[in-house]
């Protein structure tokens, strides 16, 4: 485990929400400028802090072991692995939302199968998620976890529904299915390490108090 006295360590998402972090770290006045998403460099230190650029999953986990002081990651992350790491903030930016959807013209029999508590197959990348969302109706679901392009698996047979994130609606429209319910929304937050949060709070509090938010978004 490394000590928390040394430069503060920050954990980059790649993907969706990559741009808007680094505006919000900017914000902070941390260099972001070495940055760069797409290269194959992984680890870059910069002028009183080191930045480190992962998959958006693994964000919390190099958070909660402290080989990274704070991150930026999506609230769906958290809400899947429930890390132990401090939520520090809503950024308010990266909006989505979890959703229950299935082929449209398949869709008003999905949900007369799980409204008659009929097990239903449930392609998603959230397994915990997805489990607990139907759990939480007193029904029951076989859930089939992917990696990716989850819109496939009702369309080839691999799934009645899924459950996955949405935000501009294009990719449910190009594969024409229905949302059949809204789970949750989900937005950027900045996490920390509870020992990092602990012995450089006043550190890790005024970054915090530097970024913006992008209040359109924060309910
Ligand atoms: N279409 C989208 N528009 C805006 N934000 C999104 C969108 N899809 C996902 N997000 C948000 O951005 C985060 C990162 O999503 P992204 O698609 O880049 O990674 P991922 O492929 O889910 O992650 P991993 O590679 O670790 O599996 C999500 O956790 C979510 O909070
Ligand atoms: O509503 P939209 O704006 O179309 O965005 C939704 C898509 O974005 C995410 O996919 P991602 O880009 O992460 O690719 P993936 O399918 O490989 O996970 C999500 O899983 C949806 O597929």
């Amino acid at each position: 485990m490394r000590a928390q006295d040394g430069i503060l360590r920050v954990a980059v998402p790649k993907g969706a929400i990559f741009e808007d972090a680094l505006r919000s770290l900017s914000a902070a006045g941390l260099p972001v400028g070495v940055l760069r998403e797409n290269d194959r460099r992984l680890l870059y230190p910069a002028e009183g802090v080191e930045f480190v650029i992962c998959r958006p999953t693994d964000v919390p986990v190099y958070v909660e072991y402290g080989a990274a002081d704070i991150g930026i990651v999506g609230k769906d992350v958290l809400e899947e692995g429930q890390p132990n790491v401090v939520e520090l903030m809503d950024l308010g930016t990266g909006w989505c939302q979890m959703i229950l959807a299935a082929p449209s013209e398949r869709a008003e029999g999905v949900r007369e199968a799980i409204r008659h508590a009929e097990v239903v197959r449930v392609a998603t990348k959230y397994p915990r998620t997805a489990r607990a969302y139907f759990e939480g109706m007193g029904r029951q679901a076989e859930i089939i976890a992917l990696h990716g392009s989850i819109e496939l698996a009702p369309l080839v047979g691999l799934a009645d529904c899924i459950v996955d994130l949405t935000a501009t609606g294009t990719t449910l429209r190009e594969n024409d299915l229905t949302v059949l319910d809204e789970i949750s929304t989900s937005t950027a937050r900045l996490i920390a390490n509870r020992g990092s949060y602990r012995l450089r709070n006043a550190e890790v509090a005024a970054l915090a108090g530097r970024m913006q938010r992008d209040e359109a978004r924060i309910g």
